[in-house]
């Protein structure tokens, strides 16, 4: 939109104050206006560039990429974590888990080496990052606590304490913004008992049993699963260790004094948690990293531990409430989009640039991709407009796009981001490195589309794929010479 261009929100606003609408007063739109806001950062920014060349070429090069590993939505079902109908997960499971998960999927990176930063113990190895989160969820559901249900996060019935020992850490360093992670959980309950109750009562169609013949995962334009991405395996990379993925290494890997990252160390099976926790000290030492643990905080975990196992101990009933949400949409991405942003604050994720208000709702919008691809394009991830879902824009993507030549940044920018210096929320720059981010993709989306017209992908897949490559790179150690910028913030 142009400077020139009436908003189309204002001027609804004002049609509605003149009693001129030709829209139902509580009709929710399926137009987000993220795509619009994003051209208008683009055409105002003035230290984010986008590079023309750099455009074409990288289009070129991820189209041939995504055909060559035939990515598809089915790459999701190939993190090791997310849920999966094989797993035991009803379809009212992934919904909840995804909901949970895109509450709190922000802010991972650390100011801390990789052996100090915040780590999650689960299945015999640590996690960090995006997966550190799935680790949580995933090791609280085997513990028996309903981390997924929101009833659970309401207000008086579970602790801070014991939400806390959720996301417990195995380093010294905690989850950043627990916090603001813990207020946003009891405030989506809230809303959800409120506006998307009765809670308890079965919707048609969602089943509470794991699902006895799996939703068809196999997504739009199927993958055999022999092709999806290669799963980077200790065997692969003897000498390299990958948190994020939490490879197992061998306990006896070398550890080279210049690596940043920690060597995870499996946790025999049948092994108790605080034997666990007691093996996760030895190995801290034996690495010559040793985690100070005052007794006071050991006391404390173990009090919040013990307070999460009584708090367990009735178990809410299955909660609908996320099911009924999803329901309202109409299988319409931009209209669920809408309605997150409606009523739950803590997606609203939306600032102001040179003025004016412009929305960017990175966790709205990846909550419904992940939904998407999860039940790979049905059931409750059918939306018949997800092509107009954009890049979401987080703190990896943009990295990419830099490194692909596509986005470029003016030297005062350039600095701040090389030299790991902090950019503050709501600063010009984040917004107009967030807003550019939406606006490339967008340009690649349609470059691949100009040069095949029966290319089979949207925003959503170009995000996922060029998150996964980000991903890829940080482990083959590319991502040392690639600073992602740093900003501490609750939207991404
Ligand atoms: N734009 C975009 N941002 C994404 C994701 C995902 C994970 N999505 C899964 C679903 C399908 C894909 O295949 C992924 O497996 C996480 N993030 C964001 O990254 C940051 C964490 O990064 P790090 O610290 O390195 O783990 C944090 O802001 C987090 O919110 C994505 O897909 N797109």
């Amino acid at each position: 939109m142009s400077d020139d261009e009436a908003d189309p929100e204002l001027l609804e606003l004002l049609r509605q104050s003149l009693s001129v609408s030709t829209k139902p007063k509580d009709e929710i739109s399926s137009d987000t206006g993220v795509l619009r806001d994003a051209e208008y950062i683009y055409n105002n920014a003035i230290d984010v560039h986008i590079d023309m060349y750099g455009t074409k070429a990288a289009a070129a090069n991820i189209y041939q990429s995504m055909q060559e590993r035939r990515y598809s939505t089915h790459a999701w079902t190939q993190v090791e974590l997310h849920p999966k109908p094989s797993e035991g997960f009803s379809q009212l499971d992934i919904v909840n888990f995804v909901f949970t998960m895109d509450l709190l999927n922000f802010s991972f990176w650390s100011e801390l080496s990789g052996v100090e930063r915040y780590q999650v113990d689960y299945t015999g190895k640590h996690w960090t990052g995006y997966n550190s989160l799935l680790a949580c969820l995933r090791r609280a559901i085997d513990d028996g606590i309903p981390i997924t249900t929101p009833t659970y996060w309401l207000s008086g019935r579970v602790s801070d304490e014991a939400l806390k020992n959720v996301f417990r850490s195995a380093t010294a360093e905690q989850i950043p913004l627990i916090g603001e992670r813990i207020s946003i959980l009891r405030e989506a309950a809230d809303v959800l008992h409120k506006s998307f109750g009765d809670l308890d009562e079965p919707v048609e169609g969602a089943t509470e049993e794991p699902t006895a013949v799996p939703v068809d995962l196999e997504p739009v334009g199927h993958v055999d699963p022999s092709d999806a991405k290669p799963e980077v395996t200790a065997q692969d990379h003897p000498d390299t260790e990958d948190p994020e993925n939490g490879v197992t290494l061998p306990e006896a890997a070398p550890i080279h004094p210049d690596h940043v990252h920690v060597d995870p160390v499996a946790v025999p099976s049948g092994e108790s948690q605080s034997d666990a926790h007691e093996a996760e000290i030895v190995r801290d030492a034996a690495v010559g990293e040793p985690v100070t643990e005052s007794p006071r905080q050991g006391e404390a975990d173990h009090q919040a531990s013990e307070m999460s196992i009584k708090e367990q101990q009735a178990p809410p009933r299955p909660d609908y409430s996320v099911v009924r949400l999803i329901e309202k949409a109409d299988h319409s991405a931009g209209k669920l989009v809408n309605l997150l942003v409606k009523h739950f604050p803590c997606f609203r994720d939306e600032t102001r640039f040179d003025r004016k208000k412009v929305r960017l709702f990175k966790r709205a919008q990846i909550l419904v991709a992940d939904l998407w691809a999860a039940f790979g394009g049905t059931g409750y991830g059918e939306f018949h407009d997800i092509d107009n879902v954009t890049m979401f824009a987080d703190y990896r993507v943009p990295q990419m796009l830099h490194s692909l030549g596509v986005l470029s940044y003016s030297p005062p920018l350039y600095y701040r981001i090389q030299s790991l210096q902090p950019i503050d929320s709501e600063h010009s720059w984040e917004v107009q490195l967030r807003g550019c981010s939406i606006w490339a993709v967008e340009l690649i989306r349609r470059e691949i589309l100009r040069n095949n017209a029966d290319a089979q992908l949207n925003a959503v897949l170009i995000d996922f794929f060029l998150y996964d490559l980000a991903k890829e790179r940080e482990r083959a150690q590319e991502g040392l010479a690639m600073p992602h910028h740093r900003t501490r913030s609750m939207w991404y």
